[in-house]
């Protein structure tokens, strides 16, 4: 049995309770939010949990967050320091050197592994490739309808191109998948982000050519229920990881 503590009880931590599988026991969730605790607990029967502390005190092996970049920076390192495995899925948190070398620091200092979730994309096991063979272009086009991102936009609108690293510091609850693949492939990724109110799902194309040859990949993500900015299938890909955790076979990069 995996034991899990859930920092963030919004959008992806409800998919999260209602597609677990048996072998993992949500023990513990926090959230800014009193009553999104409460409520989250009460459906899991798991704690709530009113504060940081009373999180960091409740018995459980792997904290997966789905808060927020800052509940990263806030609490990513307290987390691994008291021995449990992070998941993150505020993985923008990640793509400034310093902040993420100092997570990566206590996850060593205690022994224990950061981990980022595939997430909203496909493709992130063979993408870790390019940390040993050169890659020539990691890019990645996202496009969503124009209300994940509040707006509204009459055509197909170029919202920005450029680097990962500048694409999530504009927005951060967007493209967290474009600091994964970065991550994954030891190069920083291009990025488009496109809105298109012709779109229902959250797409993501990926597109990388080296020395191993070419691909591309595009998925077309069904946006969950509470968050249209936020695919299903970040959640979902969560729950695969966690089950891999005890997996005597595993099977992907
Ligand atoms: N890596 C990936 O592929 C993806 C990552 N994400 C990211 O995952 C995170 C969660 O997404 P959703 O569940 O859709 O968001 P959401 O907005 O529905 O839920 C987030 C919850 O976390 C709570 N929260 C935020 N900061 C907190 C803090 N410092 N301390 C305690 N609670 C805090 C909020 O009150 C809210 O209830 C977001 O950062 C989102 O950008 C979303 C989709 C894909
Ligand atoms: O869920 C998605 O399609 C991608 C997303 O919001 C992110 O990476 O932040």
């Amino acid at each position: 049995m995996i034991t899990v503590g859930l920092l963030g009880c919004g959008n992806i931590a409800g998919l999260i309770a209602a597609h677990r599988p048996g072998n993992i026991r949500i023990a513990a969730v926090y959230d800014r939010h009193v009553e999104r605790a409460d409520d989250l607990a009460g459906r899991l029967g798991a704690l709530a949990c009113h504060d940081f502390n009373e999180f960091m005190a409740a018995d459980y092996r792997v904290a997966v967050e789905a808060a927020s970049i800052g509940a990263v920076v806030d609490h990513g390192e307290a987390l691994l320091d008291s021995g449990r495995d992070l998941v993150c899925l505020s993985v923008g948190a990640l793509a400034d050197t310093a902040p993420r070398e100092r997570l990566v620091a206590a996850a060593r200092r205690a022994g224990r592994v950061l981990r980022v979730p595939s997430g909203a994309l496909f493709g992130l096991d063979n993408a870790k490739v390019g940390r040993i063979s050169r890659l020539t272009r990691v890019l990645l086009r996202t496009t969503k309808p124009p209300r994940a991102l509040g707006l509204e936009a009459g055509a197909r609108q170029l919202l920005f191109r450029g680097a990962a690293g500048e694409c999530i510091r504009r927005y951060p609850k967007n493209v967290n998948v474009a600091v994964a693949l970065s991550l994954a492939t030891g190069r920083e990724a291009e990025v488009e982000l496109w809105v298109d109110p012709a779109v229902e799902r959250n797409t993501h194309e990926v597109v990388l050519e080296g020395e191993f040859g070419a691909v591309v990949i595009t998925v077309h993500n069904l946006p969950s229920p509470d968050n249209p900015a936020t695919s299903r299938l970040a959640a979902l890909s969560v729950l695969a990881l966690l089950s891999d955790l005890d997996n005597p076979l595993v099977v992907g990069t």
